[in-house]
């Protein structure tokens, strides 16, 4: 078994071995089943899963305030329940409320003073969040005149103030119109550029797909699937070839593995689908090609989107309910 307290070798920001929760009463729920998780600096990982999946428990284990049944997690290399392992540690929560009668820069004071953040750091450090999350303008505004956009950014420049190794977002876009979301994907890239590790809890999946580099699916509590987006969102071992026509008998030579578009299309070149075992049938099919003088435009992978692959794995109805598990939209 390994061992999460251990100084992480690769250095990982946060890692669990075996973290589980069972919610004690009548009927004990299995809310975490048995998880091994890495996640190193500087990434943006993404926790999805459907409504009880178990991801809110997991942040909670995470950030100490719920204790595990089994197994255990550190965060930047100390056990989460160390209070210095959260030193470093930013946390949006979801649904979070600020009294509307406060201005923003006000806010964000008195969430650092609560957090034990020094007067010195505070009056350094809040006006640059401010203008990190394009609050600068609206500092002096009472947040009750704020848009759900901008008292998001509020609670994320709340999250930074400790200048967090590692920050968890918790439905950062919720509620947020495009334009909204879109500043937030902006603001999560911009962490991302200065080395910060997100762990972005949403389900959003669009926005999970542009600004994750790896996402794992929970679903009744155990990990379905855990990878990068570019590795999750292909379809097996599918391509698809832009070529110029393919020559009768290379046609049927290929029947088997390549599969011609019949749609024609206006620049005279032809789509085809390939399905192959692996990269090295792939360049065989490829020599092939132009050994029968078929010029080959693009060779990419088919890929679904991440939101057809969430729909497929939570759909695949393959884990066993948990006895008193809540379900879907009766969350
Ligand atoms: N304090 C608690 N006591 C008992 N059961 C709980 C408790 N908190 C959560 N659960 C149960 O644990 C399971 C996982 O819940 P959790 O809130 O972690 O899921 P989630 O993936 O965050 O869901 P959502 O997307 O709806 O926020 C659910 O079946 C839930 O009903």
């Amino acid at each position: 078994m390994t061992d999460a307290s251990a100084p992480p070798p690769d250095g990982a920001v946060l890692r669990t071995a075996g973290l589980a929760k069972t919610y004690g009463g009548r009927t004990p729920v299995e809310a975490l089943r048995p998880l091994d998780l890495e996640v190193g600096p500087g990434e943006t990982f993404g926790l999805l899963g459907p409504n009880g999946a178990g991801k809110t428990t997991l942040v909670k284990l995470l950030l100490g305030l719920v204790r595990p049944t089994a197994g255990e997690a550190t965060l930047l290399g100390r056990p989460v329940s160390d209070a210095d392992a959260r030193r470093e540690v930013g946390y949006l929560p979801e649904g979070h409320r600020f009294p509307p009668f406060l201005t923003g820069r006000e806010t964000l004071d008195l969430f650092a003073r609560v957090g034990g953040v020094d007067a010195d750091r505070r009056a350094r450090r809040a006006p640059a969040l401010l203008d990190l999350v394009r609050l600068g303008g609206a500092a002096d505004r009472k947040v009750g005149t704020y848009s759900k956009g901008m008292l998001q950014r509020l609670g994320i420049a709340q999250a930074l103030m400790n200048r967090p190794r590692l920050v968890f977002l918790d439905e950062p876009t919720d509620g947020v119109d495009p334009v909204g979301r879109r500043e937030i994907r902006e603001l999560i890239e911009t962490l991302r550029d200065d080395g910060v590790t997100v762990f972005l809890n949403s389900h959003l999946l669009s926005e999970v797909e542009r600004v994750c580099t790896r996402v794992a699916i929970l679903k009744d509590g155990a990990l379905v699937r855990e990878g990068t987006v570019d590795d999750l969102t292909r379809v097996g071992r599918a391509w698809r070839l832009l070529t110029t026509p393919l020559p009768p008998p290379t046609a049927e030579a290929l029947g088997g593995v390549v599969d011609p578009d019949p749609a024609p299309r206006a620049d005279g070149l032809a789509l085809a689908h390939v399905v192959v075992p692996d990269r090295g049938a792939l360049g065989a099919v490829l020599d092939r090609l132009r050994a029968d003088g078929v010029d080959v435009e693009a060779v990419e992978p088919v890929r679904q989107s991440l939101e057809e692959l969430f729909v497929e794995v939570v759909t695949h109805d393959d884990a066993p309910p948990r006895p008193g598990q809540r379900r879907g939209l009766e969350a």
